[in-house]
């Protein structure tokens, strides 16, 4: 059985600038499922990235409440929510922002030793996720500016996992990447995922989307459509596409 990971409850976030509100996200119920891949797409500046932001802590609700399993993320202040993100959540985004003065082991191993103390179980569990996403040893002494786009955003995702996170949060993973390097971040979020990691993604793009087995539609401030898609296998692709490709339609996409 699957349980709920995280629960909103009416939530909202409203911006204020030049004396003008702009009421971004309007009464949000959502709850997203542990070990699913949940995609969130809408048109630009519909609040993906605002609503990704406040699932995860990173930004406070204007209103409402949002329950990390039994916790009420909410009423956390910025102390408390640092502590949350850094012990459950782990982070992709479109910039990968790798520390340029160190090697891709150190980066990792600079996030794993905020949680951890255990320097030696933390090597050995880094080197076993960059060998599993395809990052051998060789590349392993390298600095951010001698990977290729892929490989940086692939060391990207083990710093996101170092610590076990319950739910990874990714914006737009493969935004700057191109179609190889893409496909190839996207099979290593689909193998974590397919082996029980909750995945959280905005994307504008459909083969990224593909990838996740539920799809949230996001449009003025509301969740418009909720489409199930099942597991992610790459036999089944072609259903999938035209399936998304119709619910993007009947979205307005
Ligand atoms: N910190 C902020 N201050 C003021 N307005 C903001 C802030 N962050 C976002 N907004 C506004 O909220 C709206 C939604 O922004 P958001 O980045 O969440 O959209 P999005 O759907 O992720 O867009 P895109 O697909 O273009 O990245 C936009 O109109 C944006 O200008």
């Amino acid at each position: 059985m699957q349980n709920v990971i995280l629960r909103t409850e009416k939530l909202c976030k409203t911006f204020s600038s030049g004396g003008i509100q702009q009421h971004v996200l309007k009464n949000l119920d959502i709850s997203l499922m542990e070990r699913d891949f949940t995609v969130i797409m809408g048109s630009s500046g519909s609040g993906k990235s605002t609503l990704l932001y406040a699932l995860s802590g990173m930004d406070k609700p204007t209103l409402g409440e949002i329950h990390f399993e039994e916790q009420n993320i909410s009423k956390l202040n910025n102390d408390q929510l640092a502590v949350f993100r850094r012990n459950n959540c782990g982070f992709v985004f479109q910039q990968i922002y790798l520390l340029d003065n160190m090697s891709v082991l150190d980066n990792v191993l600079a996030s794993g030793l905020l949680v951890s103390k255990n320097k030696r179980e933390i090597v050995s569990k880094a080197k076993q996720l960059l060998a599993q996403v395809g990052l051998d040893e060789a590349s392993w002494g390298k600095f951010p500016s001698q990977l290729s786009g892929g490989e940086a955003q692939r060391a990207g995702i083990v710093r996101a996992l170092i610590n076990s996170p319950k739910i990874v949060f990714a914006d737009e993973p493969t935004g700057a990447l191109n179609s190889a390097a893409s496909d190839s971040v996207l099979d290593v979020m689909t193998e974590v995922n397919h082996n029980g990691q909750s995945i959280v993604m905005v994307t504008h793009d459909i083969k990224t989307a593909l990838r996740g087995n539920r799809v949230l539609y996001l449009r003025d401030g509301v969740i418009y459509g909720d489409l199930k898609l099942g597991a992610y296998h790459v036999d089944h692709n072609r259903e999938r596409h035209e399936k998304l490709n119709a619910f993007l339609a009947e979205m307005g996409w």
